[in-house]
Order: structure tokens, then sequence, then C-alpha cells
């Protein structure tokens, strides 16, 4: 499209007024030979053809009177040379920023009208030069909208990619922009939305820091006006023009998002599922079948077994099973973490809650699982008062930061585990019932390793590959006296063990499988009980070694530790170096 097309309703007016002004005929044609607006008259003797050369030959010379048309060295070629029906033209050449977009034809048919024009030839070309004038201002003013609004759309159309919200308001705090993401955070669409307030979304404190005292926010912890709509950390900087605010610019991050980033970043990216629990035994595929039916709902899950069973794997196992998969799972050990600080880790903290509290404030565990799960880990040694709270937490399903009595809807699922048997009289009065009842409406409970003899094996080999593999070993397998000494050993740290040993074994070994000497000291000496045949003096000799290796292992073959075995056993040091010597410890 030609400049002057792009303003041709303009053109047309200007043509029909100058037109009916001076009673004679007018045209306009582009650069390109178009003819763009023209009156009546013009069309009907002339038609639409333009004679490209005469038009050339006008803008050469800027603007021209012809007093006969037709027989004018301009007119060489047309086809009305010699015979045209104009009896004048006065001709001007229309520049836009020096650049030609057109010329302007004035034409006469009667020799009235010619004398008329002749007479005033200058005031003409005057006159028909300011018309130019205004139509190359309507074009600039039509490219400088056309432009405004090509740059709004472009800026809408960047905004519109981004993950975060940008909202932008005037001097008054109004909205006059938004981008999708903050409209889907408010839940509200643009058109319903823009020449609102910002005050009806975000509160009142950010308007004030922004539009009141002109102030910029760098990750402002909020809470939306209406709080089902969440929490937001705002970022903003106002627009100051003339010393003055003239609006503001907001970046508004959702917090779930954030919690969510947080978690992807700090937690190891590998996701466990419940191909990862190795093992064939009916035991552990009882309780993996189990765990995985369970996984689909929001029930609370209670996961017991000794220590290095796998509690964590199966946890981390069922939230990747679950729908919540794509959502936090945050661990949290509660024997770990000192007994003043579980409450502000597991709940948060607002800002000053107490000496030393975080500007700002914390977000705690249950808040940064948002929609996934939380895994309270070791949930035995979690002290009364604070079993207290979390049952509350469990009821009632709002959590309070420390400091703050705003409720926060929780959302995430509890999976808690132990170690120790929590219905024992051990646990009656360190563990509140109600409690234990809460948590385990799903129990789960992961049998021992000796109590499925056949995993051993199965978990040594996985175990093996797995680091042969990560240290590029040449070790390829485990040889018979290896596998004989894995099951007799029982295991008390469980799989942990099991796998602590294994990777012991590779890194020690050098031959291509794993020998018994490479087995850690304390699984390597394990011994069988002797069988009921033997003679009583074989056995008490066994049960003899058993009790010192088991002791060794306890204090440690150190001379303190040796020491102390020594005592526990109610011999002397020297006794203890003779019986090691004799039974070949
Ligand atoms: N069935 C299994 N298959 C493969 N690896 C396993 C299995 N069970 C446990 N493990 C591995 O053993 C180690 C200990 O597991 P995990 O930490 O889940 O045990 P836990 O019962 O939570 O321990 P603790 O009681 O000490 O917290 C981890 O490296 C885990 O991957």
């Amino acid at each position: 499209m030609t400049r002057l097309q792009f303003v041709a309703d303009t053109a047309q007016h200007a043509t029909q007024a100058i037109a009916a002004a001076l009673g004679v005929d007018v045209a306009m044609i582009d650069d390109q030979f178009q003819l763009v607006a023209t009156s009546k008259t013009f069309l009907n003797k002339r038609g639409t053809d333009i004679n490209k050369s005469f038009v050339q030959k006008v803008n050469e010379t800027g603007s021209s009177v012809i007093p006969n048309p037709g027989h004018h060295e301009f007119c060489k070629g047309c086809k009305y040379e010699n015979n045209c029906p104009e009896t004048a033209e006065v001709i001007r050449t229309m520049k836009y920023d020096g650049e030609i977009i057109g010329v302007i034809l004035m034409v006469t048919y009667t020799q009235a009208q010619k004398e008329r024009i002749l007479a005033n030839t200058e005031v003409l070309l005057e006159f028909i030069g300011e018309m130019a004038d205004l139509i190359c201002k309507d074009i600039k003013l039509g490219e400088a909208m056309a432009n405004e609004k090509l740059v709004t759309k472009q800026l809408q159309t960047t905004m519109d990619f981004l993950d975060d919200g940008i909202i932008m308001v005037d001097r008054y705090g109004t909205i006059t922009q938004s981008n999708k993401t903050a409209q889907k955070m408010a839940d509200i669409n643009q058109k319903d939305w823009i020449n609102h307030s910002i005050r009806e979304f975000l509160p009142f404190q950010v308007y004030d820091f922004l539009i009141n005292q002109g102030r910029s926010l760098k990750r402002l912890e909020v809470s939306a006006q209406n709080p089902e709509k969440g929490k937001f950390l705002v970022s903003a900087d106002p627009i100051i023009v003339k010393e003055k605010v003239a609006g503001a610019v907001m970046h508004i991050e959702d917090m779930d998002q954030v919690h969510n980033q947080v978690y992807e970043y700090s937690q190891t990216q590998i996701r466990y599922s419940f191909d990862d629990i190795k093992g064939d035994s009916p035991e552990i595929r009882a309780v993996v079948n189990y765990a995985s039916q369970i996984s689909a709902n929001d029930s609370t899950i209670l996961i017991q077994g000794e220590s290095g069973t796998g509690k964590e794997l199966f946890a981390r196992a069922i939230h990747n099973h679950s729908p919540r998969r794509n959502a936090p799972f945050i661990p949290i050990n509660c024997a770990a973490i000192p007994e003043a600080l579980l409450e502000s880790e597991l709940f948060g903290y607002t800002d000053g809650a107490f000496t030393g509290a975080k500007k700002g404030g914390k977000p705690g565990k249950f808040e940064m699982a948002g929609k996934g799960t939380i895994f309270l880990d070791e949930i035995g040694d979690m002290p009364l008062h604070m079993q207290a709270k979390l049952l509350r937490v469990l009821q009632e399903k709002i959590v309070e930061r420390v400091g703050s009595v705003n409720p926060i809807p929780v959302k995430a699922r509890v999976i808690a585990a132990t170690n120790q048997n929590l219905e024992s009289r051990e646990y009656l009065h360190k563990f509140r019932r109600d409690l234990f009842f809460r948590l385990s409406v799903m129990p789960l409970t992961i049998p021992p390793l000796r109590e499925r003899k056949s995993d051993i094996l199965v978990l040594a080999e996985y175990f093996m590959k797995k680091y042969a593999a990560r240290f590029h070993s040449q070790v390829k397998g485990l040889d018979q006296k290896a596998r004989e000494q894995l099951l007799i050993h029982p295991w008390p740290g469980n799989v942990r063990e099991l796998e602590n040993a294994i990777e012991y074994a590779v890194n020690m070994e050098r031959s291509e499988k794993i020998t018994k000497a490479c087995l850690p000291a304390n699984v390597c000496q394990s011994i069988q009980l002797p069988p009921k045949e033997q003679g009583l003096m074989a056995r008490i000799k066994e049960y003899e070694r058993l009790i010192i290796v088991q002791s060794l292992e306890l204090h440690g073959s150190s001379v303190p530790g040796k020491k102390e075995v020594a005592r526990e056993l109610g011999i002397s040091l020297p006794t203890l170096y003779r019986r090691i010597k004799e039974l070949g410890i």
C-alpha cells in the first residue's frame, strides 16, 4: 500500500472540497501511478488510465502549469495527444519527508474555467501545496497511530509469552494493561479487569509503596485480597515522569510455582518409582502392590519398618505414582531438627516472629509442599507438644505460621514413617494414640531384610552393577563364598547396610568377582550359628566367637574399643586378646 493509499479517505475528501470550492476538477495520483482520489468529472472523462511519462515529467519539475493540454511537451505519447478534452492544468508534486508520494492535478474543461485558473496560478499552486501538506500530516498521524498499535500488540504478545504475571497501572493505580498469566492469577479476564484498581487484587501495601511513595518492590510476599487466590511474590518499579509517579509496572510470581521451582532445583531429579524397589520375595512384592494401590487416594500413610528398609524410597515411589507427582515431595526428618526449630520448619514463620527470624518471614514445609506430599520421617521422635499441633493441622487442614493468626489451607498429602514400634509399651507415653490413629489410616509395613532372604542376592547383584558402573570397576559378579556370607549376615542395617557393604566391596575388589575377603569386616566375620547336630563344645565355641565379634562390631577393634569389649564381657584384656587369637577372629 502506498502512503497516499494509506490516507485514501482523507485524500478523497480534500479532492472533493477543492473541486467544490474552485469549480474545477481535481485528482491525486500516487507514486505507483494509481489514481487514489478524484472528482467525478475527471473520472468520467479520463477514466483511471494514467500517463506515466506525464507524471514523471511533473515530478521532475515539482509544479507546472499547462495552458494547452494535448499540445504541451509533457503530453507526448498520451492517448489524448492533440485531442485533449481539457483546457488547462495546474499540477504539483506531493512530498512526504522530502520523498515524492504522488501528484495533485487541477483540471479545467471550459474556456471560462481556464481563464480563471490561469489568472491565479500562483495562489492556486500555493493552495494545493497546503492541501498536500495537510494530507502529509494526516499520513504522519496515521502512521504514528499504526505504529503505536503495533508496539502495543507486540508488547502484549511478548507479555503473554511469560509464565509470570505482568500488570501495568497508571498514576492512580488503575490497571491499563496485563498479560494472560496475571489475568489467570486473579481469575479475571482482560476486558473485565482493565480500568479497575490494582487494590482490588493486591493488598493496599503494594499500592502504597508504588503509587503513594514511588518506591520499588523486590519480591515482596503478599496474599491476594481474596485469600483463595493464594500468595504472590511482587516485584515492581514505579514509572517517574517529571519527578512524579506516572504509573508502575509489576511482575508477579505465584508462590506455589516458586515453591515448585525451589523444590526442583534443590532436589535430586531422580524420580523414584516402584520399579526402583528391587527384590522378588513374595513379602516385598506384596508391599509394593499394596503401596501402588494406595498411591491414588489422599489418605494419610504411616510407613513402619526398621532403619534402612526403604521407607523413604517407598514414600517417594508412592508420591510419583500419585496424581500429585508434578507437585513437590518435601521430606523432613523430625529427629534431625532441634526441637525449638521444628515448629517453624513445619509451619513457617512471619516477619519478626522471633529474634533471628528472616526478614519477610519464611514458608514452612507444609506450605512448600503445596499440592504435593510432605514426608514426616522419624515421626516417633517428634516432641509431644508438636504432636498436638500436628494433630490439629491434620484435623483442621490449616496451618498458621509462627507469629501469625492467618490460616493457610493445607493441600499436601501426609506420609509419615518410623522405625519404632509406636504401639509398644515404651511409646505409650511418648506418642499420642490419637495421632497414631490419625496417621496410620493406611498402614504400610516393610519387613526387615533378614525376613526376606531371597531378596539379599537380588539386591546385592543390583548394587554391584550400580557401583561397578559408577566406579568404572572390572567387577562383574559375586563368587560363591561371598554369596554364602551375604546370606549368613543378619543385616541389622537392612538394605542400606547391604548397599554400603557392596559399595565397599566394589571399591576393594581387584578381581572380576567380589570375594568374601573384600566384604566389610562385620559382614565377613558374621557367623552362622552352629547346627544343633554339632557337639556341645563346638557349639559353645561358635557362640563365644559370635559374642566377641558382635561386641567388637559395637565398640570397634581399636585398643579403647577392645578395653570396652573386655569390660562388657567381664574378662581381662589379655584374656580377650588370647580368645581372639584362639578363635581366629
Ligand atoms: N527394595 C529396595 N530396592 C532398592 N534399593 C533400596 C530398597 N530398599 C532400600 N533401598 C535403598 O536403601 C537405602 C535406604 O533406604 P531408605 O532411606 O529409603 O530407608 P529408610 O527406611 O527410610 O531408612 P531410615 O529409617 O534410616 O530413614 C537407599 O539408598 C534406598 O535407595
